[in-house]
């Protein structure tokens, strides 16, 4: 059977490619690396991929807004293609800026893709500042996403100074309907941050880590799976060596964050 393509934007400022490629390979896709430029300029053509990864880093430096530039530069320039890739099945990914990225190109919530219409907004985090640190997640086991599937909690690390999701009562009340909400912060045990910081490193509305479309096809999250690639990612990998008394520890020894992208190949296999 031929392999999975995956198709990672890089360019303008997004830094996270060549670990989000690094992934995907490691769950089985075949993964490339593609300049923004390329694909405007249509010498690679998006439809021949079957996973489009928009990662994280500071597109454009953040300006205007992190993930807007970006999100203007595929509207304008690739929404055709865009909108073919997802009709077509294509699974779309969103992680930190390239889930800002996908929140202000509309394909997140999604609610009727064709609209492009910004639903949604990742804003300044309530503590004032970047935020790097590792968090707990709870995420849904009853959403539709593809990329969660099977996953009920993960740690990953967040990285960011414009993570705080914020949507009006009436949008979050449907996302919650149609269980779009795909990852929320937690405590260490589990339970819901409850916007108690830093447990919920942003102040996110209903601790919002995550979210994807309608047809949990195309999602975003805030936290980084790529980064979570081997089990000594996590700090304290030294220590659940001793205590679990195993190499991984409570994780998985090739890393937790791959599920996410196993799960995107899986999908076609
Ligand atoms: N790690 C990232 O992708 C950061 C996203 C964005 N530049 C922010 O600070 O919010």
């Amino acid at each position: 059977m031929s392999p999975v393509r995956a198709l990672v934007l890089t360019g303008f400022g997004l830094n996270c490619d060549l670990e989000t490629a690094y992934a995907l390979k490691k769950a089985g896709a075949e993964a490339e690396r593609v300049h923004l430029n390329t694909l405007v300029a249509r010498e690679k053509n998006l439809l021949d991929y079957q996973i489009f990864v928009v990662g994280g880093g500071f597109s454009w430096g953040d300006d205007h807004g992190a993930g807007v530039i970006m999100a203007m530069r595929l509207k304008h320039r690739m929404k055709d293609d865009i909108l073919g890739f997802v009709e077509g099945g294509g699974l779309v990914l969103g992680i930190c800026n390239g889930f800002q990225v996908l929140v202000n190109l509309g394909l997140l919530p999604g609610f009727e893709t064709r609209a492009m219409k910004r639903e949604v907004a990742l804003i300044n985090n309530d503590c004032g500042g970047f935020r790097d640190q590792w968090v707990h997640l709870a995420a849904n086991l009853s959403s539709p996403c593809i990329f969660t599937k099977g996953i009920d909690k993960i740690e990953l690390p967040v990285r960011h100074g414009e993570g705080k999701f914020f949507t009006e009562p009436d949008v979050l009340a449907r996302l919650e309907e149609q269980n779009q909400v795909i990852l929320r912060y937690a405590l260490p045990d589990g339970g819901t941050a409850q916007g108690e910081f830093p447990h919920n490193p942003n102040g996110s509305v209903a601790d919002i880590a995550g979210i994807c479309d309608p047809t949990g096809r195309v999602a975003g999250l805030m936290p980084h799976p790529e980064a979570f690639n081997h089990w000594t990612n996590h700090p304290d990998w030294t220590l659940q060596r001793e205590i679990v008394g195993r190499r991984g520890g409570d994780f998985s020894e090739e890393g937790d964050g791959i599920r996410i992208f196993r799960n995107a190949v899986n999908f076609f296999e």
